[in-house]
C-alpha cells in the first residue's frame, strides 16, 4: 500500500471556512486519518497550533509565530527573541497608535517571538518604525506581524522534518499568504489556495481553484496514497 505525503499546513485562509471566522471542521477526519506527519506551519502564538494538534488527535508537530517557536513531539525551539519586535510596538504605541486588541490581548499573550497587530490599525507608520530598526512586517490578511526577518516558518518546517527524520522533497504544502512562501520554498509539493495572496500564488508550484479549507481538502484528496 502506497503511504501519504508528509504535510505542512498553514491555518489561517488555509483550514478555515471563507463566510466566517474558524477552522472548517471537514478537514478534521482526514488529518487525523492522514498516514504520515502533519505539521501546522502558522504566524499564531504557539498556544493555538498546539491546541488545534490536540484537539484532532494528531502528534504535535507546530511551528508557530511564523517559525520562531518550533515544537516537535518532545522539544521546543525558540529561534528568535521577541525584544527587536517589542521595541518596534512600543515605538507604534509611544507615537499613539494601538495594538487592536483590547485590553487583555490575547493575541499577543503568549507570543515569545514577534508581536502580531490588527490589520484595523495603520499600516504606514507600523512599516517605518520596523524598518528603522530593523525588523519586518508580514500581512498574512488576518493581522501585521512584526517579525526579525532572519525567521520564517521555511526554516521551521526544516528544523521540524529534520528532527522527526522525513525528507522535505516528499512534502506537500498549502498556504494561502506572504508568510508561506518560505514554507513553499521548503517542500517538493505547495499549493495556494484560491484566495492567496499574491506572493503566494506566485511562490506556489499550483494555484488551487477552491478556496479556503475546500482547495486544502482538494489537495489532501490528490495527494492521499501517493507516495512510495
Ligand atoms: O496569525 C496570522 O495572522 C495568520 O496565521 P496563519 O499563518 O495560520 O495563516
Ligand atoms: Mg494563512
Amino acid at each position: 500500500m502506497k503511504a501519504d505525503p508528509p504535510l505542512i499546513l498553514d491555518i489561517d485562509g488555509t483550514l478555515t471556512r471563507p463566510d466566517r471566522w474558524g477552522i472548517d471542521p471537514r478537514v478534521f477526519d482526514p488529518l487525523w486519518e492522514w498516514n504520515a506527519p502533519v505539521v501546522l506551519a502558522t504566524g499564531k502564538a504557539f498556544p493555538y497550533p498546539v491546541a488545534l494538534c490536540h484537539f484532532i488527535g494528531i502528534p504535535q508537530l507546530v511551528v508557530a509565530e511564523n517559525g520562531g517557536v518550533v515544537y516537535t513531539d518532545d522539544s521546543v525551539t525558540i529561534t528568535a527573541d521577541r525584544s527587536g519586535a517589542q521595541a518596534v510596538v512600543d515605538a507604534y504605541l509611544e507615537a499613539g497608535h494601538d495594538l487592536g486588541w483590547g485590553p487583555e490581548d490575547t493575541v499577543n499573550r503568549w507570543r515569545e517571538t514577534e508581536v502580531a497587530i490588527s490589520r484595523e490599525q495603520p499600516e504606514g507608520p507600523l512599516r517605518e518604525i520596523a524598518t528603522e530598526l530593523g525588523l519586518e512586517v508580514l500581512d498574512t490578511g488576518y493581522a501585521y506581524h512584526v517579525v526579525d526577518p532572519a525567521v520564517s516558518k521555511g526554516n521551521g518546517v526544516r528544523l521540524v522534518a529534520e528532527s522527526e527524520g522525513f525528507d522535505l522533497t516528499n512534502a506537500v504544502a498549502v498556504g494561502d499568504s506572504v508568510n508561506d512562501v518560505s514554507t513553499f520554498e521548503a517542500v517538493g509539493q505547495s499549493f495556494a489556495v484560491a484566495n492567496a495572496d499574491t506572493r503566494a500564488k506566485a511562490a506556489a508550484d499550483e494555484v488551487l481553484e477552491a478556496e479556503h479549507a475546500d482547495g486544502t481538502l482538494d489537495v489532501l484528496e490528490r495527494v492521499r496514497g501517493t507516495q512510495a
